[in-house]
């Protein structure tokens, strides 16, 4: 069979450092993993015409359908190792704001492997509706062998608490989330034999040990880039949802966690739906090549 290369447009945005390569979902690209793979690697994949940081995430694969109101956007994470994510926090803002972008709307609702999102832009900051945290073991999951949920229990020498915000989180309270050497402990809660579709590894610590409503600090490590991230939305809200739980906040009112990549708030009422909100920046556009069956 011949083989054509096919020059196809990204856009390449960021949220809070958690970054992406954008394709509209109507490009023929016939390996999405295989492309993935290819142009989000941190050595030799997508690079900066200014000198930032080569590679990505991850890749959206986008299809706006602009008559609906709000419009609605189709949207699938394919991730570096070849994985489509139920859910992305972080590339929800960046689908809302590439959305913007395209035909200046204001409000979408994204559709995601994890539920339909409502996702509202004002100024700087966009919001996106989380859906709300689950504890439940079915629903983490967690293996059949758990009977209830995982709230600070011992997985791989970590204490953790395990909660699905879209995509599951083993979330660690520790000290200081710079002491810990994340990419030694992280692989193995990852994982770990309780998490049976494995689970993206969560370090939170308070930004005031004296005051918790302060917020929190946190880095993650991500099952399908299998490396820490410099952000994660569905890691800030767990972090919220699983102070909450172990009773180390009370709050309703929104609580600010910093990633490496920048400055989230999140609301995690008592009950319904999170919300995460933040910045999200275009970077650069680009073309990229794949190759395509011929006639
Ligand atoms: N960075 C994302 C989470 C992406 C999905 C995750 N790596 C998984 O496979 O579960 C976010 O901002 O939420």
């Amino acid at each position: 069979m011949r083989t054509l290369q096919h020059a196809i447009s990204f856009k390449k945005y960021h949220g809070t450092g958690n970054d992406f390569l954008i394709i509209d979902a109507a490009e023929p690209v016939p390996d999405r993993g295989a492309l993935a793979g290819k142009y989000c690697d941190r050595e030799t994949g997508i690079d900066s015409p200014d000198g930032g940081r080569r590679g990505a995430d991850g890749v959206l694969f986008l299809g706006l359908e602009d008559r609906f109101t709000p419009p609605r956007i189709v949207m699938t994470l394919v991730q570096p190792d070849g994985s489509v994510a139920a859910m992305c926090g972080n590339g929800a803002r960046c689908t809302a704001a590439w959305g913007h972008d395209q035909i200046g709307a204001d409000e979408f609702m994204i559709d995601t492997q994890a539920g339909t999102r409502h996702a509202q832009i004002e100024d700087e900051t966009i919001t996106i509706e989380m859906g709300e945290p689950a504890f439940d073991p079915s629903r983490v999951p967690l293996s059949t062998e758990y009977n209830g949920p995982l709230i600070e229990d011992d997985v791989e020498g970590l204490t953790v608490t395990a909660v699905n915000t879209g995509v599951p989180h083993a979330v660690a309270f520790v000290a200081d989330v710079d002491d810990v050497d994340l990419t030694a402990v992280a692989p193995a809660v990852r994982h770990a034999d309780v998490f049976p579709r494995g689970a993206n590894v969560t370090l939170a610590s308070p930004i005031d040990s004296d005051d918790p409503t302060a917020g929190f600090r946190q880095r993650t490590f991500e099952r399908g880039v299998e490396g820490e991230t410099r952000s994660c939305g569905t890691g800030a809200v767990a972090v919220v949802a699983a102070a909450k739980r172990t009773g180390r906040i009370e709050t309703a009112d929104p609580v600010t966690v910093t990633p490496p990549g920048g400055t989230l708030e999140i609301v995690v009422p008592d009950r319904g739906p999170a919300t995460l909100a933040g910045p999200v920046a275009h970077e650069f556009d680009g073309e990229l090549s794949v190759v395509v069956p011929g006639e």
